[in-house]
């Protein structure tokens, strides 16, 4: 199975309507690919909180009409990474996924927002259901940028029947150590692929880490990008899942359910 993360870059020179141009046929250049990702918040960036409510959209708004129609042509199961949702009188950072026919199958809405008592964290809602996507030969798991610091949210995922974790992410430069350190983490403690796609740039002044990565069930790289825009395809073996599981069953030695310690 082949991916490919397009870790596409996000400057204030570039207009919203001319990048989503632009990745719709960064997405259809990857017809070879069965799985290809976008990282979190591209059309404005993750930290142009002044951009959010003027480039927030529905659903079925430009981001939706211009990705459905790529995955289509490029006949590939696409994860557009995140858009600025507006729903209900709320803001959402809202993953959209789309199948080779171009159907929307799912959305995701980031449950951990980021910025503590600014930013995301007071300008957008939570989300608060997991989502898997069942792909014919792997299940993805979902999750966006700041929830790859909880390992509770992946845990449940692989408890859902998550095979690889698709994180998109707008990561900054400057904690760019622990976004890899992190990636490696959640897929050797979940014995899953990871793919995390982040995005490359500088906006709203925060330097983005680039560096998207695809590890394997085992821990190990299989690609890394540059900090600079680039296309990042790897080869996925979904039957890699099930016999690292087999041959190093960790995920079977779980004690749940402890008793908390006594006072
Ligand atoms: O956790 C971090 O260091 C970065 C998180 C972030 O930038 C985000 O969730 O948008």
């Amino acid at each position: 199975m082949r991916a490919s993360l397009i870790q596409i870059a996000v400057d204030p020179d570039e207009p919203v309507d001319a990048r989503r141009a632009r990745a719709a046929d960064l997405v259809r250049a990857e017809r070879d690919a069965d799985l290809v990702v976008l990282p979190e918040l591209w059309p404005m960036g993750a930290f142009a909180f002044d951009s959010f409510a003027a480039e927030s959209e529905p659903l079925d708004g430009p981001t939706h009409e211009a990705m459905s129609a790529a995955a289509r042509d490029a006949g590939v199961w696409l994860h557009a990474g995140s858009i600025v949702e507006a729903a209900g009188g709320a803001l959402y950072n809202t993953s959209l996924v789309y199948d080779p026919a171009g159907v929307r199958v799912r959305t995701y809405r980031k449950i951990h927002r980021f910025g503590f008592d600014k930013g995301e964290a007071v300008l957008m809602a939570a989300g608060d259901e997991l989502v898997t996507v069942p792909l014919p030969d792997l299940t993805l798991g979902v999750a966006t940028c700041y929830d790859l610091r909880f390992p509770e949210l992946f845990r449940g995922l692989v408890d859902a029947g998550a095979q690889a974790l698709v994180i998109p992410a707008g990561w900054p430069a400057r904690r760019r150590a622990h976004w890899t350190l992190l990636a490696q983490a959640r897929a050797v403690e979940n014995q899953a692929y990871v793919l995390a796609c982040g995005t490359a740039g500088t906006h709203a002044g925060v330097e983005q880490a680039g560096h998207s990565i695809v590890v394997d069930p085992w821990g190990e790289v299989l690609a890394e990008a540059g900090p600079d825009e680039e296309v990042l395809r790897a080869e996925l073996d979904p039957a890699k899942v099930a016999t690292t599981r087999e041959q190093f069953p960790a995920l079977k030695d779980r004690m749940l359910g402890l008793p908390a310690p006594g006072a």
